[in-house]
């Protein structure tokens, strides 16, 4: 249990950077400098103690791992995990994905993933002709179950080469359905919109998502003053382009989030700026922040990547470790860096991610 009292003039913060594969090593140094800058102009008030794990691809290839045997027990006790991305060609990607990310999220059971989709000044993408303030919505994604439970198998019927079948199961649970959408509406009546939108595919899938749309029921009843709706995935797919004006905090299944967390911040823009929160709201087990992106290695390697997803999940660390003053510092100061015209490639622009770095920290001060 964490003893951490939130806010504490003087306090250290314990964090564990997993920078993992490809550009994640470069964001995720990024996040660091920022951090670090903000904690320097804190007066004191509070630091970073970082510890860095080698975990990722590379050190699977060295030592047939993705991370230590004893990884698990060494991040039980840090005050948060910081990671990068996971991927790289030398490992199939459902061992390097199975082998650090979905292990720590699933064994920490941070059940709550939470995507914020950002529409930022001076960024052009598809929706850009919608004022900023209109477009703002939340993902929150099942974390822990759903279609990556990892329930399944292959060659089940004992069916050899150009015979195989294989069985991907989705677990939907009462209880796992039941958390994340209260952890929904819980968020809804802090926004100024207090609605939530289920995502469903229960006309299809008549037995995990009949009770997805259950217990979506069930919970909206606790809620009277929370506007509700449910929709299809692919209506929602089409929503997000063509009306999302009306979206607020969106809930979903952990398949069904994944996909359109993507859309959302490729509509804003560019993958590379959507951040991300893997939470243990209990706080048993630290949570984990993590830009939304992987390892990119079609850019890794080159100092172009975009650090503002890695930032932005860097401002939802400070929201959970009870400083919601510097998470919005940081906020104001990646809104100060995009409007300033401070893009990476992918906005566009032709900054270095070391650039953006640099306007990042610079525009700390300016508020
Ligand atoms: N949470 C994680 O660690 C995730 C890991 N992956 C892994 O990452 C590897 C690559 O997967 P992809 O499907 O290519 O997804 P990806 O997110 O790595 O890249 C998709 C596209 O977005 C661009 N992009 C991503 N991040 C960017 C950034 N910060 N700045 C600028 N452009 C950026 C890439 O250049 C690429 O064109 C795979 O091994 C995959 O399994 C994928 C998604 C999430
Ligand atoms: C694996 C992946 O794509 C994600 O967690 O977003
Ligand atoms: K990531
Ligand atoms: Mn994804």
């Amino acid at each position: 249990m964490k003893t951490e009292r939130p806010g504490t003039p003087g306090q250290t913060y314990r964090i564990a950077a997993i920078p993992g594969d490809g550009v994640g090593a470069e964001v995720v140094a990024a996040g660091r400098t920022v951090l670090d800058a903000l904690a320097a102009d804190s007066a004191g008030a509070f630091d970073f103690a970082w510890t860095e794990f080698p975990w990722g691809c590379a050190h699977h290839e060295r030592t047939g791992r993705m991370m230590d045997e004893d990884g698990l027990d060494r991040l039980a006790d840090f005050d948060a995990l910081y990671f990068g991305a996971v991927g790289w060609p030398t490992v199939p990607d459902h061992v390097s994905l199975w082998g650090l990310r979905l292990r720590i999220c699933q064994s920490f059971d941070q059940w709550a993933n939470v995507r914020p989709v950002r529409f930022l000044p001076g960024v052009r993408g598809p929706l850009r002709a919608a004022d900023e303030h209109e477009l703002d919505w939340v993902v929150v994604r099942e974390n822990s179950e759903g279609e990556y439970a990892g329930l399944g198998g292959r060659n089940l019927a004992g069916r050899g080469p150009g015979g195989e079948v294989a069985v991907q199961s989705a677990l939907f649970t009462e209880v796992g359905c039941e958390r994340v959408m209260r952890y929904a509406f819980d968020l809804a009546r802090t926004r100024r919109h207090r609605k939530v939108s289920s995502v469903t595919k229960s006309n299809a899938q008549q037995y995990g998502m009949v009770l997805w749309d259950d217990v979506f029921r069930r919970v909206a009843a606790d809620y009277p003053d929370v506007e509700t709706e449910s929709v299809l995935v692919d209506a929602m797919a089409a929503r997000f382009v063509l009306r999302p004006q009306d979206l607020s905090v969106v809930v979903a299944s952990n398949l069904n989030a994944d996909i359109l967390s993507d859309l959302g911040s490729a509509l804003a823009g560019s993958l590379g700026l959507a951040a991300s929160a893997n939470l243990n709201p209990e706080r048993r087990f630290p949570s984990m922040f993590e830009p939304v992106h992987g390892s990119a290695p079609d850019i890794a390697g080159r100092g172009v990547a975009n650090p503002i997803g890695a930032v932005g999940s860097a401002a939802l660390l400070l929201d959970h470790l009870g400083r919601p003053a510097e998470a919005a510092r940081l906020e104001r100061a990646i809104a100060a860096t995009t409007a300033a015209g401070v893009l990476p490639r992918d906005l566009g622009g032709t900054a270095t991610t070391a650039d953006v770095t640099a306007a990042l920290v610079d525009h700390l001060g300016d508020a």
